[in-house]
């Protein structure tokens, strides 16, 4: 198996060592030949303004939007999460509106820009994993049933699934804990 990670800007690093960890191949996306040969990517934390222009100057946003409407696994923190948003407040580039919610930059206001919490994963109760929020984004609004909520933070959605998309406000890569990744490869392989 091989994961791809957008490649231009943000928590790419960390990302790779998490996946190295669990023994998993990594390549960098940054032209659309990076697409060829992976079996998922990665949307990783960052600048999101500044990820929508690189997509839109290399000419990745058209043919990602394309790999994840035709089914391949996603998983996006943060930045990466806005970048797949149907909806995203004052957004004043263009993205992959393929993810049905709404999300708003930088919602959780300045003295709480960034915080580390525990949260509770649905899909693994054995003990809470620790959420590092970095001028996360909030999700306001899920705009389909089919979104699944995995983790709450105060009655809000801090990570969802929507088919073979895992969406995630937090930074699961800046922590030593594989659970989140590790489910991210149960749907990969997962038969649908
Ligand atoms: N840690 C992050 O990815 C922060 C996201 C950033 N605030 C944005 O809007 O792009």
């Amino acid at each position: 198996m091989k994961i791809g990670i957008l490649g231009f800007q943000g928590g790419i690093k960390e990302h790779e060592r998490m996946l190295k960890q669990l023994g998993v191949e990594t390549r960098r996306i940054r032209y659309i030949q990076d697409l060829d040969k992976i079996d998922a990517m990665i949307l990783p934390g960052g600048e999101s303004t500044t990820m929508g222009i690189f997509l839109h100057n290399s000419g990745l946003l058209k043919p990602l939007k394309e790999a994840v409407e035709k089914g391949m696994p996603v998983l996006a923190t943060c930045a990466g999460l806005i970048l797949l948003a149907q909806e995203v407040e004052g957004l004043s580039f263009a993205s992959l509106k393929v993810l049905p919610v709404r999300v708003r930059r930088n919602a959780y206001g300045r003295q709480k820009e960034s915080f580390t919490t525990q949260i509770n994963l649905s899909f693994d109760k054995a003990r809470p994993f620790p959420g590092v929020f970095i001028r996360a984004p909030k999700i306001e609004k899920t705009l389909e049933d089919k979104v699944e909520v995995l983790s709450f933070l105060e009655e809000q959605p801090v990570m969802i699934r929507y088919g073979k998309i895992i969406g995630c406000t937090f930074h699961p890569e800046l922590t030593s804990d594989t659970r989140v990744h590790k489910y991210f490869l149960q749907v990969i392989s997962a038969k649908n």
